[in-house]
């Protein structure tokens, strides 16, 4: 089996992107890796586009066979992959998975959501479908009631206290300040985020991931394409890719402070990339809303159980902490284009492991992880990284 390297990447700025459609996000991400892998778009085999909602809020499905004839690279392999909120992890491990079997060398990933200006449906409504419809629709719960439970079972069970865990939030936010690509570039206080508007309680607005549009992008290739692209350029390795699944609805849980996908999934990718978490240099996790970052810490072997918020408090996720994390800004202040979101966190981590970070720069960074989620932990995809020159 090939190793799996990232040999480009591309994204757009997120943002409420009025004046682009989903085309124009799509392009502009793809043909930035393109270029930063120096190679001719002829030169792509396959495409994976990881995508939540377009058929449902652009009225578009077919993204990958689309995207293939607007990049005007028609024949190759194209295929686009949903796992709700995660649909861009996953997207990343099917390309991961195409690459190592041989199959393919050079593999094109694209994340992309539209989520305001949609043209046929409300992204609320959207949201929701990443849950079990026939038995959550008739309650009216939104994506953010449904993480409430999850807040509450958590200070509950660890006597952890909100203004704690609503912490992540001025972490996140203190990066995205540095991060040109960020949706919030801006700093906010505790304060702040304990008196803004409640939006399901105890969840609060600034404790929340926004709803915006973008689109990430990479190219992955396989060794053999590796020695055609040899530039003495910085190298980074896709060297642990998991996928798993938890039991689906909240309501079906017998636990809501841990989700075992990425209990499951982690443990994989470690194995796969022969490092342990004592070994990772930079995380990304998934905080669509503040208590999930402080789970997902937990469950992938960063923090005991019910002191992931201890973390945070001591200062331990900063850029010189003890597990630098969300360094570009995270979910609530980079932003969460749902399907995109996978890809924004390889992205980010590839930026950190190639020096490139500019002032949120992790000195050293080697190995790098991403923890994408889909639904309330439904499917969890965690990619693991490592620089190798
Ligand atoms: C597994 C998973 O990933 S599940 C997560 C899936 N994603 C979600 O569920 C999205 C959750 N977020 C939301 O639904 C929405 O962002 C909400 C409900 C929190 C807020 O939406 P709205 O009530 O429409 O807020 P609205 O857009 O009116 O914004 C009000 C103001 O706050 C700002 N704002 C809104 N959300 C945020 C945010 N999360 N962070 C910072 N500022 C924000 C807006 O820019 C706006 O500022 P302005 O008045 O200066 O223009």
């Amino acid at each position: 089996m090939s190793k799996v390297y990232v040999a480009g990447i591309g994204a757009t700025k997120i943002d409420e992107h009025w004046e682009k459609g989903i085309r124009d996000l799509m392009v502009e991400a793809a043909l930035n890796a393109i270029k930063d892998a120096g190679i001719e778009k002829k030169e792509i085999e396959a495409i994976f586009v990881g995508n939540m909602s377009s058929g449902y809020l652009q009225g578009q499905e077919h993204l990958g066979s689309l995207l293939a004839t607007w990049l005007g690279i028609p024949g190759v392999a194209a295929n686009k992959v949903e796992a709700a909120c995660a649909s861009g992890g996953a997207a990343v491990h099917n390309a991961f998975l195409a690459v190592k079997s041989g199959v393919y060398d050079c593999v094109l990933v694209v994340g992309v959501e539209k989520l305001t200006d949609a043209i046929t449906s409300d992204a609320t409504d959207a949201l929701i479908m990443a849950e079990d419809q026939e038995y959550v629709a008739f309650t009216g719960a939104s994506f953010v009631a449904l993480n409430a439970f999850v807040y509450k079972a958590y200070m509950k069970k660890y006597q952890a206290k909100q203004e704690d865990i609503a912490l992540f939030a001025v972490h996140d936010h203190k990066y995205a300040a540095n991060n040109p690509l960020a949706q919030y570039p801006k700093p906010i206080t505790l304060e702040e985020v304990l008196k803004s508007p409640m939006v399901a309680d105890p969840v609060r607005l600034l404790e929340s991931a926004p709803l915006g549009d973008g689109s990430a992008a990479l190219v992955l290739c396989s060794e053999k394409k590796l020695k055609e692209l040899q530039n003495g350029d910085v190298l980074v390795e896709l060297a642990g890719s998991s996928l798993s699944t938890e039991i689906f609805s909240v309501h079906d849980r017998t636990d809501l402070t841990s989700i075992g996908a990425t209990v499951k999934a982690s443990r994989k990718a470690f194995q796969m990339a022969g490092v342990e978490p004592k070994n990772v240099n930079v995380v990304e996790v998934h905080d669509a809303f503040t208590v999930l970052g402080v789970i997902h810490l937990e469950d992938l072997g960063f923090a005991e159980r019910g002191s992931g918020w201890k973390l945070l408090k001591e200062g331990q996720l900063e850029k010189d902490g003890k597990i630098p994390t969300n360094t570009m800004g995270g979910l609530k202040a980079r932003g969460h284009p749902v399907g995109a979101t996978g890809v924004y966190q390889v992205y980010d981590v590839v930026t950190q492991l190639r020096g490139e970070a500019g002032k949120n720069q992790v000195d050293g960074a080697e190995v790098g992880l991403t923890q994408n989620v889909g639904g309330v932990g439904g499917t969890v995809a965690v990619n693991i990284l490592k620089r190798v020159r």
